[in-house]
């Protein structure tokens, strides 16, 4: 359910700030740019939290690069919606997300790092996402994504998204590996050879 709103200016204009908190206190966000309730093709973006790229400006993801670009895209179409998901490391949490790390260190990949912990690849849940759409009346979306799972969720969700618009940023090189295993382990739709 909504629990607080108010504007707050950021470096790509102003945006309404709209907190839902669930009923396990768990508290998701949402940026609105200009009127969405009722509208078709809303750009959408949903983000998954990345503490250590978005925070403390970690080069292993391209975490903040997206969700800058998303803001930035957002802010130039003057009308939009990012919805910003508390769960940290694809759903696994921040203290696993940082063991994972440290078995990246010794050679493997983030999706081996993940199973080796015995922890699933990805456990992240789109229903909140879903919801706060509901909320906001939105009528359609076009999502921000390279990933084909998001999509297939919403719909399973019953939210009409009526285009998928590729969300390729620019990234670091340290980065390159993660995205090549996001292409070829998680079926990401993503340029990179
Ligand atoms: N477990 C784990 N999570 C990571 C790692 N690197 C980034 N993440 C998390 O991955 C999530 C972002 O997921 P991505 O797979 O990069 O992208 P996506 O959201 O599925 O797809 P896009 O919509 O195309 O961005 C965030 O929650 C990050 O915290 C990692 O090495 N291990």
């Amino acid at each position: 359910m909504q629990y607080a709103k108010a504007n707050i200016p950021t470096s790509y204009g102003e945006f309404n700030c709209i907190v839902f908190r669930d009923s396990s206190y768990m508290e998701h966000v949402a940026l609105v740019k200009g009127t969405i309730c009722k509208k078709e093709h809303v750009l959408c973006r949903i983000h998954s939290e990345c503490l250590t790229g978005e925070v403390f400006g970690s080069l292993k993801c391209d975490c903040k690069q997206q969700l800058d670009l998303a803001l930035k895209t957002i802010s130039e179409v003057g009308c939009g919606v990012l919805l910003y998901l508390r769960q940290e490391g694809r759903g696994i949490g921040l203290g696993n997300k940082i063991k994972a790390y440290a078995l990246q260190e010794g050679g493997a990949d983030t999706v081996d790092a993940n199973l080796m912990l015995g922890l699933p690849n990805d456990t992240r849940e789109y229903g909140p996402a879903a919801k706060m759409l509901k909320m906001l009346e939105v009528s359609s979306i076009v999502l921000m994504t390279n990933n084909p799972d998001k999509v297939n969720a919403m719909k399973k969700a019953n939210v009409k998204v009526s285009q998928r618009k590729p969300h390729e940023a620019n990234v670091h090189k340290e980065a390159l590996a993660y995205l090549k295993i996001k292409k070829e382990k998680m079926g990401h739709l993503l340029s990179i050879k």
